[in-house]
């Protein structure tokens, strides 16, 4: 069995952030719930795994788990092995750049205050980040309200790498963007993850997004991974129901959030698989659907595996009665 983190295989790669098992759970012991429930996932060094899922399946929470901001009910998280230190090697990007810049400071004191301490000649430094973000350097005197959503986004983008980071979490950097800006930063992210070799966890409810700049694929519903593996093989083959329907979705263009069946509600997820109430497979290969309904199948963490008891029934029908 090869997990993501076996994929570069070199035992020396820095840069490898590494979800084990991990749980968030939101407003106390008792009363609360968990928004993550036992995620294991890894962005290997130097690639991108995108994250997809629909909303409140609980992708920013893991990912603001990643940098600090919540912590984590159970489990671990560890960059190249050992706890992430603060602040610096995993730096994140949010879906507002509105909100992440501070109105009142000019784009280039945004920037030279998230530089390394002790680092020489700021000015020139900052003038080279937003170069790389393909802004000119004299916006540095300019405030947020006077730059687009795009350049504001890059200038977001410009703040995260002057922390010289290992690992971006980006959240939905494009989804508040005009559609006309979209593709260009998403181009700009990807050339800078492949150019500075950063490993990057792409988060997006919008699979076309996703697929476009992702090594890897995981997908995520009410808490839990259902399907994971390389990008390219978990879209030309996806195994599990919700990812199948995700795919169809994107095809189509229709929203991720128009699909058939009872929304998920992280308050009250349902028994055994997560998914079951809406499940269109497992009807069809069994009378009825008593492990879907009363067995958690087991999660995933392999090279290509859904967490589903009937993973491949929809290409292989005579798979009835399986339960791995
Ligand atoms: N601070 C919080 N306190 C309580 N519940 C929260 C908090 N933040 C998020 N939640 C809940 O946790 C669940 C997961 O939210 P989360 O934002 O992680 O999902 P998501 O997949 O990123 O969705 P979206 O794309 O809409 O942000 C949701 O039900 C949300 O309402």
């Amino acid at each position: 069995m090869t997990d993501l983190s076996e994929v570069d295989g070199a035992a020396d790669v820095t840069g490898e952030l590494r979800f084990d098992d991990v749980s968030v759970r939101y407003g106390g012991r008792r009363r609360g719930t968990t928004v993550v429930d036992g995620v294991t996932l890894t962005v290997p060094s130097g690639a991108t795994v995108g994250l997809v899922g629909e909303s409140g399946s609980g992708k920013s929470t893991l990912a603001r788990a990643a940098v600090g901001l919540v912590e984590p009910s159970g489990g671990r998280i560890v960059l190249d092995g050992k706890p992430v230190p603060r602040p610096g090697p995993v730096q994140m990007v949010f879906q507002d750049p509105y909100s992440s810049l501070d109105p009142r400071m000019t784009i280039g004191a945004s920037i030279a205050e998230a530089l390394p301490r002790g680092q020489r000649d700021r000015r020139g430094e900052v003038a080279r980040l937003l170069e790389q973000v393909d802004l000119p350097a004299d916006r540095a005197g300019q405030y947020p309200a006077q730059l687009s959503g795009g350049q504001r986004q890059r200038v977001a983008l410009a703040r995260a790498l002057a922390a010289r980071p290992e690992v971006i979490i980006a959240d939905e950097i494009t989804s508040a963007l005009d559609v006309s800006v979209q593709g260009t930063v998403l181009n700009l992210v990807r050339d800078l993850q492949r150019r500075m070799r950063l490993s990057l966890l792409f988060i997006s409810h919008d699979l076309a997004v996703v697929r476009y700049v992702s090594d890897f694929l995981a997908v995520m519903y009410l808490g839990r991974i259902v399907e994971q593996g390389p990008a390219a093989d978990v879209l030309r083959d996806p195994q599990h129901p919700y990812t199948r329907e995700l795919l169809a979705a994107a095809g189509a263009g229709v929203p991720d959030d128009t699909l058939e069946g009872e929304p998920a509600d992280p308050q009250h997820p349902p028994s055994g698989c997560r998914f079951h109430p809406r499940c269109p497979v497992g009807p069809l290969v069994l009378d009825d659907r008593e492990i879907c309904h009363d067995t958690a199948p087991a999660g995933t963490g392999h090279r290509h595996h859904a967490a589903c008891h009937f993973a491949t029934a929809a290409s292989a029908p005579d798979t009835a009665g399986r339960t791995g």
